[in-house]
């Protein structure tokens, strides 16, 4: 081993008793059960939604409350409870204002902080005291411990555990601590959050998503379609900035653009006010709650349609440039028939509907006008100054992959594109072909490429961020092509139909899934594959566990605009020692309804797979972390300290 890495370790661990210490508590920790991992995607900006399921762990705070509670208390008692650990702040103040006095108050705080103590003690079992520590209000470390850690047999200290109860109480804190140790029972059911992409568009709240994931205590995500549409965004690319304009015309969501991001749409919307009207294609999908006046209402529509249009045209140029995007198809604009107001989609020829085509040049339809220009030109500057996107994307890199394996597993939003015959589908990039790992490998390769050099806007690094929105080979979308603009032009459905990967359908087969996870390097016997992205249609029957268990779909749909067709609001999963659960959500309306009517009892778990013996931390990515240091330890003992 290298002495120079020894000595520098040495500086850190100076005396053997330091290194034996630490070799003690790893080897310790080693054996402790593997922590809850708890996977969630697709959660498109619903940030209400994803805090619920945060806040009680998909279903594991209330679990916890009836292992412990259940001998005791009614349904009622328990979905109190639970709705105080989710929601401490708001829950406290029905308390208070259901009981009548003083003396009523301070029994309900002192039961009550006897209670979350017990809760906490429970959820914590499996952790280090020191894990435990961190993870404790600050300001109350020190009680909370004392209280934790009780184990006076002779009942000697009683009386001063009392007293700390009455102190607590009387010097007003109280609120304080159940606040806090609510907070701490959320943190402490969730070791390990995945997040399996598409924090971004359609619902209203991507942002406190994003803040709420930079303040969480373990994370890490897998991107999204939608994730990389706003990545490409901010590294230059045009067409993917107007991509993330138009999705939030569509959804009545421009407040993200400008109120949130402080990006100014001013230039925009007067461009969009002199080269269109009311269309009724474009008009947005209003937020059930959401009061909209319909002047505003035919802004956002112009807004839409001078956005779309934009957007068509920077296509063009990409797919010229870029021939084994193999994407000619979608030249649309250069298809149309412009006099007859017609297109020829794959030797079919279709009318036009509701077309605002005022800007478009016939000869030249890439063309932008000076104006369109000048928009752009202006938006990318501000997207690119704005200090809370730059935040939340430099995060999302610092946290994200395209894929992650983890504890055995692999984590994707979409598929791994596939031919019809179960082959890894190849795609040529300039001179090269590349399929499977080594495609998505290339991907990342660029995406992070281009998130690094936003100041090149048609380098292949950017333009390759917008195939991965798009493109037939990208892992994220897996779809032959995106129809966006048959839905916006075309009657006949059939063209817009989205033609998926053989991956889709192929992946109800294990042996199909085994490959991928052997070609990843994984371990078929014991893997699963995680995938987001297609919402599950449990209405019609579709099961999200597929090929024998090695294949779970969590994409339930926390995105309202898809509730219809998946029947419920999401899946989640969990994977703690014991094994993989897969929850199922039904839809979450407010946090109102959780705390007076107690409604997340709707949570319905289905186990996916179980461990034949409890796994432990020493069999995890962590563990292997950890086995690494204990062994760089050793050698700094013997080359230290055992002369
Ligand atoms: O219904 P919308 O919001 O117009 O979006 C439809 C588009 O979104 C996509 O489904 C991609 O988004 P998802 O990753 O959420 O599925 C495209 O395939 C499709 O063209
Ligand atoms: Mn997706």
């Amino acid at each position: 081993m290298d002495a120079q890495f020894l000595d520098l370790l040495a500086q850190q661990y100076d005396t053997e008793e330091k290194v034996i210490t630490e070799i003690i508590n790893l080897e310790a920790i080693s054996n402790l059960p593997k922590g809850t991992e708890h996977f969630v995607s697709d959660l498109h900006g619903e940030f209400q939604a994803f805090q619920h399921v945060l806040r009680n762990g998909s279903g594991t705070v209330k679990e916890k409350i009836k292992d412990l509670f259940r001998e005791e208390w009614t349904d009622q008692e328990i979905s109190d409870f639970a709705a105080l650990v989710y929601y401490p702040e708001e829950k406290i103040q029905l308390v208070k204002g259901d009981l009548c006095n003083k003396q009523a108050l301070n029994r309900w705080y002192r039961q009550t902080i006897e209670h979350m103590l017990k809760l906490i003690s429970y959820a914590s079992s499996k952790y280090t005291r020191s894990k435990l520590r961190k993870a404790l209000p600050e300001r109350f470390v020190y009680i909370v411990e004392e209280l934790l850690y009780k184990t006076d047999l002779t009942h000697n200290k009683d009386p001063y555990y009392e007293e700390i109860y009455r102190q607590i109480i009387s010097l007003g804190q109280a609120d304080k601590l159940i606040i806090g140790l609510a907070y701490t029972t959320q943190r402490l059911v969730v070791d390990h959050l995945h997040v399996v992409g598409d924090i971004y568009d359609r619902g209203p709240e991507p942002d406190k998503i994003m803040d709420t994931l930079i303040n969480y205590h373990s994370v890490d995500i897998q991107w999204g379609n939608h994730d990389a549409l706003w990545i490409g965004a901010y590294s230059g690319s045009l067409v993917c900035l107007a991509n993330i304009i138009r999705i939030c015309a569509r959804y009545d969501n421009l407040d993200i653009i400008e109120d949130v991001y402080g990006i100014n749409l001013r230039p925009l919307l007067n461009l969009a006010e002199k080269y269109y009207d009311d269309n009724p294609v474009f008009r947005p999908k209003l937020q059930a709650d959401h009061n909209v006046s319909e002047s505003e209402i035919v802004q956002i529509t112009k807004i839409h349609q001078a956005i779309a249009m934009i957007q068509f045209k920077l296509e063009i140029p990409i797919i010229k440039r870029r021939p084994y995007f193999n994407m000619s198809e979608r030249l649309l604009l250069e298809k149309i028939d412009y006099d007859n107001n017609e297109i020829n989609i794959g030797g079919k020829t279709y009318p036009l509907e509701n077309t605002c085509f005022a800007t478009v040049n016939p000869e030249q339809p890439e063309q932008l006008l000076e104006e369109e220009q000048q928009v752009l030109e202006k938006l990318l500057f501000s997207v690119q100054h704005s200090e809370k996107l730059a935040r939340h994307m430099n995060f999302l890199m610092k946290k994200g992959s395209l894929y992650l394996k983890y504890n055995g597993n692999l984590l994707i939003h979409g598929c791994i594109p596939l031919d019809e015959e179960g082959n890894m589908e190849e795609m040529q990039i300039e001179d090269q072909l590349y399929s499977g790992r080594q495609l998505l490998d290339v991907f990342e390769y660029y995406l992070r490429y281009a998130f690094a050099h936003p100041e090149e806007t048609d380098d292949l690094a950017t333009d390759m961020v917008w195939y991965i929105w798009t493109g037939e080979c990208s892992s994220l979308f897996g779809k032959r092509e995106m129809t966006t603009f048959e839905r916006y032009f075309i009657q006949d459905k059939e063209t817009h139909k989205e033609r998926k990967n053989p991956y889709y359908h192929l992946r109800e087969h294990e042996e199909i899934c085994r490959k991928i996870l052997l070609d990843f390097g994984l371990n078929p016997d014991h893997g699963h594959i995680i995938n987001g992205h297609t919402p599950v249609r449990e209405i019609r029957g579709e099961n999200p566990v597929k090929a024998g268990g090695k294949m779970v779909v969590i994409d339930g749909g926390f995105s309202k605009a898809y509730q219809s067709t998946t029947g419920i609001a999401g899946y989640t999963l969990l994977y703690n020692s014991f094994g993989m659960q897969l929850v199922a959500h039904q839809k979450f309306n407010s946090r109102e309804d959780v705390l007076c009517n107690g409604t997340d009892v709707l949570s319905v778990k289905r186990l996916v797979d179980k461990e034949l013996e409890r796994k432990l931390v020493r069999e995890t990515n962590v563990g292997e972390k950890l086995q690494q240091k204990i062994s760089n330890l050793k050698n700094l003992l013997e080359y230290r300290y055992m002369k």
